[in-house]
Parts: structure tokens; C-alpha cells; sequence
């Protein structure tokens, strides 16, 4: 006769920071790792994640609009994303790793744009509740890796890289801004968080990653040998 296995608790894990900050590059080392470790992994980011959460994508990304409507579609792509993918997925017991959540509204509409915070805590509230087996739990990340780089360093990574698009080509006062949105986002939840410097060669910011994730018990600490 076979023991059930228990099954494993969803993992909602999302990488923060500037553009060019590195956290695309640690992602896949990241899913490496909890594939290695017997986990099922579902990559994702925002904005996007749904076909139309990626049209909204295309949207925002290229597509001049007044601050509310900007906040309003990032809201609306998330509410699609949460539904059709990320409940879904923690409900199966995976690991979810997102590029970017509600922290980059904070940071890029909030502290970058000047949109009222108090406002984008109500759409917060509004958007990540009503969900999964408990809807009237705010859904937010297990774990936030903010990859904090100075400006100067991210745009550097970037530059010539690709046709920047609406947020890429935002002045370093811009980004200076959301670097300040990320730190206080920390600051108002620090046990969600995980600071990753990201100035560094790309192996020692996959040593960190691995050791913030081991740290919290998802994954062994030995895990982190052999990848990068
Ligand atoms: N530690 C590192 N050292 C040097 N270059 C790096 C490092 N990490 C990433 N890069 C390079 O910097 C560029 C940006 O990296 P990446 O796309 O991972 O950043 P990102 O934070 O996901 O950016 P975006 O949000 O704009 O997609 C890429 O060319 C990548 O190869
Ligand atoms: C989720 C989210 C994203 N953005 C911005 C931040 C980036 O410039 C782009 C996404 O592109 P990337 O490939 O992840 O760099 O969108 C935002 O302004 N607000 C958000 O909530």
C-alpha cells in the first residue's frame, strides 16, 4: 500500500527592483534550483502573465495614458494574473516566481509618478482579495527579492541594449525615485523581504538569492553549489 504524501504549500515568490537591475538574470538559477529540489515551478511576470494581462503589457508599456488610467490597467492585469494563473498554481502547490507585483506599482506609480500611496492601498486591498481558499486574506508575496542597484549601474546594463520603452526611458531622477519607493516598501514589511545586492558579479547575486530562499527553509542551503 503507498503513504500519501502531504501536499506541498504554494510559494509565491517576486523579484523588485530598476530596470536592468538583474532580476530576470536570477530568475532562472532560482527555478533551477526548486526544480532540483523536486518542486513544480510557474515562471511568470507583470506586467503580464495572461494573454490579456499581456496585451495590457503592450499597452503600458508603449502606449502614452494619464496616471490613473496607467494604475488602473496594472490593476486590472493583476486581478486576470491572480485569477488565471497565480491562485491556480499555489493551489496546486507550486512555486510561483513572479518578475515584478504590487511592490512595483508602489515603487514605479507611487514614488516614480507621484500617484497618491493611500489610493493604491485601497486598489491593493481591493485587487488581491476574494481569492483561492482564503478570500478574505490579502494575497501578497511569501517572499520579496529586491535587487537594489544604484541607477547609474542599471542604466549602464541597458544602455544599447534595446529601443527603450515608457519606463526605460525615464530620467535617473525617475529611478532614483522608485530605488526610494522600493526601500520604504522594506521598511513597511521587512519579514516580506530580501534585500539582494545587485552591484556585484552575477554569481555572488545568485549566492544570495539561493541563501535568502535556503534561509527561510524552501530550499537545502547546499542547493546553491553548482549553479549560477
Ligand atoms: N550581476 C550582473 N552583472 C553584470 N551584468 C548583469 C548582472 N546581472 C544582469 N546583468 C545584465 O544586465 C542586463 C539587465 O539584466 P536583467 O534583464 O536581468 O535585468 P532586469 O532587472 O530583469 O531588467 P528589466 O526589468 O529591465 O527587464 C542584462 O544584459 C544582463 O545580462
Ligand atoms: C508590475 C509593474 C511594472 N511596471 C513597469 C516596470 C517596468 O519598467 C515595466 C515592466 O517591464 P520589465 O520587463 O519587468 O522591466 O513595467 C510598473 O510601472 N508598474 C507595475 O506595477
Amino acid at each position: 500500500m503507498s503513504t500519501p504524501t502531504t501536499p506541498q504549500r504554494g510559494l509565491f515568490l517576486s523579484f523588485e527592483g530598476i530596470d536592468g537591475a538583474g532580476k530576470s538574470s536570477h530568475i532562472e538559477t532560482l527555478a533551477q534550483a526548486f526544480t532540483d529540489a523536486g518542486r513544480t515551478v510557474t515562471r511568470t511576470r507583470e506586467p503580464g502573465g495572461t494573454p490579456l494581462a499581456e496585451q495590457l503589457r503592450e499597452l503600458l508599456l508603449h502606449q502614452g495614458m494619464d496616471a490613473l488610467t496607467e494604475v488602473l490597467l496594472v490593476f486590472g492585469a493583476r486581478r486576470d494574473h491572480l485569477v488565471q494563473v497565480i491562485e491556480p498554481a499555489l493551489a496546486r502547490g507550486e512555486v510561483v516566481l513572479c518578475d515584478r507585483f504590487t511592490d512595483a506599482t508602489f515603487a514605479y506609480q507611487g514614488a516614480g509618478r507621484g500617484f497618491d500611496a493611500q489610493v493604491l492601498a485601497q486598489l491593493e486591498r481591493l485587487v488581491q482579495t476574494g481569492l483561492g481558499a482564503q478570500p478574505g486574506r490579502m494575497r501578497e508575496p511569501d517572499l520579496t527579492l529586491w535587487f537594489d542597484v544604484e541607477p547609474e549601474v542599471a542604466a549602464a546594463r541597458l544602455a544599447g541594449a534595446r529601443l527603450p520603452d515608457r519606463f526605460e526611458s525615464q530620467p535617473a531622477q525617475f529611478f532614483a525615485r522608485v530605488a526610494r519607493g522600493y526601500a520604504a516598501r522594506m521598511a513597511a514589511a521587512p519579514w516580506r523581504f530580501a534585500r539582494i545586492d545587485g552591484a556585484g558579479p552575477r554569481e555572488e547575486v545568485a549566492a544570495q538569492v539561493l541563501a535568502a530562499v535556503a534561509a527561510r527553509g524552501w530550499l537545502p542551503a547546499a542547493t546553491g553549489a553548482g549553479h549560477g
